[in-house]
């Protein structure tokens, strides 16, 4: 779930609301991100940032404050309000359990490279009913913060557990050169679009999240808005929402 969508507490409880009904039927992980709340941190902290392909620049001196955005105030209230739909969240950062391990990105500073690593601590609590929801923060191996992109650290726990990735963002999925929803979309297809400029920022990001677990995983994502939960209902009944990707 892309950041924007806890600005909107009214959205949140809406798409949680779907979450917790197919949760019934289905093991859900969450995955956050929150780039408007560490912006915003940020600046409070007065420190500038900016973005390298819709990747933060993540100099080691600012991790106490990205790291309290996005795996404090970010997770707990992500927990509190999925808590409200009644699933039994948990709050976890990406190095919980040693669930995914990380290379530094040195270009871009304190920036995780994430790949899955160790399932046991989700899936213990996957069978135990509670909803896994995870913070972007990783850590080295030399044992500092990693900030990650939450979509690419959705990728890497969908992987982790062989899932279903489904990317919810803003918009209602991937759009053309006039703003009309993508509806499929191949590696072949995807890679003019970045070419030419139509697929940029956070989308190139989620573009590159998806071909990469579509791949590992040899299934189909979908790239979906989150102002239209019961799109999520739609796609569990095997009908097309968003942009579907796929090799
Ligand atoms: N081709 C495209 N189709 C849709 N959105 C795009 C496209 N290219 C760039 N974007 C931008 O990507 C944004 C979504 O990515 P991002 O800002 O990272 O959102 P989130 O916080 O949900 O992860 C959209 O709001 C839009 O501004
Ligand atoms: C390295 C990197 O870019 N980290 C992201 C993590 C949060 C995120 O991805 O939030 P959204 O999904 O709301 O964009 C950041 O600091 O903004």
């Amino acid at each position: 779930m892309g950041g924007r969508l806890l600005q909107d507490n009214h959205a949140l409880d809406a798409l949680l609301k779907v979450v917790a009904e197919l949760s019934t039927q289905y093991p859900i992980v969450l995955v956050h991100g929150g780039g408007d709340q560490v912006d915003s941190w940020l600046a409070t902290f007065g420190f500038s940032t900016q973005k390298i392909d819709g990747q933060r620049v993540s100099p080691k001196e600012q991790m106490p404050v990205i790291t309290g955005a996005l795996a404090g105030a970010v997770n707990s209230l992500m927990v509190s309000r999925a808590q409200l739909q009644g699933l039994k969240a948990v709050g976890l950062t990406l190095a919980a359990g040693k669930s995914l391990k990380f290379e530094v990105n040195t270009k871009l500073g304190a920036v995780g490279i994430a790949k899955a690593n160790d399932g046991t601590l989700v899936n213990t609590l996957l069978q135990s009913g509670f909803v896994p929801v995870f913070s972007s923060i990783g850590q080295s191996d030399a044992g500092d913060l990693l900030n990650v992109n939450a979509d690419l650290a959705a990728a890497a726990i969908c992987q982790l557990v062989q899932g279903q990735l489904v990317l919810l963002t803003d918009v209602p999925g991937i759009l053309d050169a006039e703003g009309k929803l993508i509806s499929t979309l191949d590696g072949k297809g995807a890679q003019a679009l970045v070419e030419s400029g139509v697929i940029k920022g956070g989308m190139k990001v989620k573009l590159d999240a998806a071909l990469e677990t579509a791949a590992a995983l040899r299934r189909s994502i979908v790239v979906a808005g989150w102002q239209q939960p019961n799109d999520l209902l739609k796609l569990m009944q095997q009908q097309a929402v968003g942009t579907c990707i796929s090799e």
